[in-house]
């Protein structure tokens, strides 16, 4: 039975160094913003957010997590390595890094990734990132309330969502730990749950127009 255990204990911290060097660099102390998202294909609308929510946020870093697949969505994306490639060349900038952890960590759902991004690095304080659209849905995720009272989120406006955004269950669920958008900076500094609204400028693009206007090859599975 001890014996059991402290192979248990063994293997758990093998995985946790395995993991840890597959991350992107980062300081000790470090603020990083996670923008989860399908990236099929990633576009302007993405690098924007992510230019905005550094600056707004107070981020050190946004890492980018290139989804094996969002589980609530019916069809499987384009094969990851096409998505990684197309991700890298959108977005280049010196504080982000496009990764495809969620693969090394066997998992789709945003909760696990989370919680195993903190195991591995306790040091590092995370944000979670998205668009208003992924608010209003947030409630049909995982263990989502995990989410909200163990991470701060910061949430970017997008046309057409800041409604359903704002009259979601995840914004009146959690009404009593929202900062104003002029308090974005303190975002990463609080307690959860705080989760914050900042109103960016907005960028009129999505991967689904994308496709539609047949500029990115549809895939047809979730694996490459
Ligand atoms: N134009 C945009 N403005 C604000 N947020 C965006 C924009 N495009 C994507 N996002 C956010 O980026 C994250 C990843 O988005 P995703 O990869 O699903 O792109 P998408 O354009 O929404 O794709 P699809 O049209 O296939 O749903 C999500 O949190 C989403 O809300
Ligand atoms: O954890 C879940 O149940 C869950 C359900 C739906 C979406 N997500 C995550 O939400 C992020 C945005 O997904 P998408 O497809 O809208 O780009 C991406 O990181 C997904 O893994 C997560």
């Amino acid at each position: 039975m001890a014996q059991d255990k402290t192979r248990t204990e063994d293997e758990t911290g093998l995985r946790v160094r395995s993991l840890r060097a597959l991350l992107p660099r980062a300081a000790p102390g470090q603020v990083i913003g996670l923008l989860g998202g399908s990236f099929d294909p990633a576009h302007e609308g993405h690098a924007h957010i992510t230019r905005e929510a550094l600056r707004r946020f107070d981020l050190d870093q946004v890492w980018w997590l290139v989804s094996p697949g969002n589980p609530l969505k019916q069809t499987g994306p384009a094969p990851l390595s096409k998505r990684m490639q197309r991700a890298r060349q959108v977005m280049q900038h010196p504080r982000v890094a496009v990764t495809d952890i969620e693969c090394a960590i066997g998992t789709r759902y945003t909760a696990q990734t989370l919680q195993t991004l903190q195991a591995v690095r306790p040091d590092l304080r995370f944000v979670w990132l998205m668009g208003a659209d992924n608010l209003a849905q947030v409630d049909q995720w995982q263990d989502w309330r995990w989410i909200f009272d163990h991470v701060p989120i910061g949430v970017l406006a997008r046309p057409g969502d800041r409604a359903a955004a704002r009259g979601s269950v995840a914004a009146k669920t959690y009404q009593f730990a929202r900062l104003r958008g002029r308090e974005s900076r303190l975002l990463a500094q609080s307690v959860a749950p705080a989760w914050c609204f900042v109103n960016v400028a907005m960028k009129d693009v999505s991967s689904t127009e994308i496709r539609a206007a047949g500029g990115w090859a549809n895939g047809a599975s979730a694996t490459d």
